[in-house]
């Protein structure tokens, strides 16, 4: 069987010696190449995952493994060089004064020689669709298209995996949209695994899997279309509903009837439309 990308062996953590557990025997595993979103509602220890994977913090039972290499102190370096993170603030994250310099930034700091470095500056920013905008200022960029160069930047370094901590949570309606079409055209094209930490069930429902944290522990993990059969539960556990799922759930309220059926945003659209002709 094929080594996992990413496994978590019982693991527990507490930031506080004898405090309250943020994680408690937490075991997962990720394949190679698939796109796992990681939600659960807040203080349920997903950025606690993401830093134990990372070797920000070291748990205090249980092992971590990333590729072939067990996580320790000794080798969080090796770790580190296979793992590129995006995070939640498209502001923060900006180091370049443009984007070609942004993207540049950490191949500058790998030692990747001048010649190599602008071919795959321009490859990365063709991969999120920013080639364009190579010499354009940050200040000049939306914060989807923000994300986007971030995300180049970690893909210009080949990593393996690309965590993406709430990555889109700071973004507008249509800078969500773009970044996560970013990062499933990224996985299509990629050999790359893709952990994403999200409170946006849009962006869930495009991952391959999820993992459901409640308080801690893990509380489900399966397929995106599962969650469907959570109903309500949806919200105890933080999620935030799809927009088409909440709009049906207040159009039922007001007594209009819709089909328990998938809709999508332009089925919805069109069954509405239809109905409106009818009456
Ligand atoms: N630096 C810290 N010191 C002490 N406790 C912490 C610290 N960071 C997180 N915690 C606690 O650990 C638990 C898990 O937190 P974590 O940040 O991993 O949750 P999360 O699911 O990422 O939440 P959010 O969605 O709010 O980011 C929570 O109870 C939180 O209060």
């Amino acid at each position: 069987m094929q080594e996992p990308a990413v496994r978590f062996d019982h693991v527990s953590f507490r930031y506080e010696k004898n405090g309250p557990y943020a994680l408690e025997d937490v075991s997962f595993a990720v394949r190679p190449g698939e796109w796992l979103a990681i939600v659960g509602h807040n203080g349920s220890g997903k950025s606690t995952i993401a830093k134990l994977m990372i070797g920000l913090l070291f748990p205090e039972s249980g092992e971590i493994t990333v590729g072939n290499i067990r996580l320790s102190e000794e080798t969080i370096w090796d770790v580190r060089s296979k793992v590129g993170m995006v995070f939640q603030n498209p502001d923060n994250q900006f180091v370049g004064s443009t984007v070609q310099d942004d993207v540049a930034f950490g191949l500058e700091n790998r030692g990747i020689p001048r010649e190599v470095m602008a071919d795959r500056v321009f490859e990365a920013l063709k991969r999120v669709k920013m080639e364009e905008f190579l010499d354009q200022e940050p200040h000049h960029l939306s914060g989807g298209q923000k994300q986007r160069v971030a995300i180049a930047g970690v893909i210009a370094l080949a990593p393996e995996i690309m965590i993406l901590d709430e990555a889109t949570s700071m973004l507008d309606p249509r800078g969500r949209k773009e970044v996560i079409e970013t990062i499933r055209d990224i996985k299509s094209s990629a050999d790359l695994t893709i952990i994403s930490i999200t409170h946006d069930l849009e962006e869930t429902l495009q991952a391959d899997r999820i993992l459901i944290m409640n308080q801690g522990k893990v509380f489900h993990i399966g397929n995106p279309e599962e969650l469907v059969s959570f109903g309500d539960r949806l919200y105890e556990l933080g999620l935030d509903a799809p927009f088409v799922h909440k709009l049906i759930k207040g159009l039922k309220n007001r007594g209009i009837d819709i089909p328990d059926r998938d809709f999508t945003e332009e089925t919805l659209v069109d069954y509405l439309w239809k109905l409106l002709q009818r009456n």
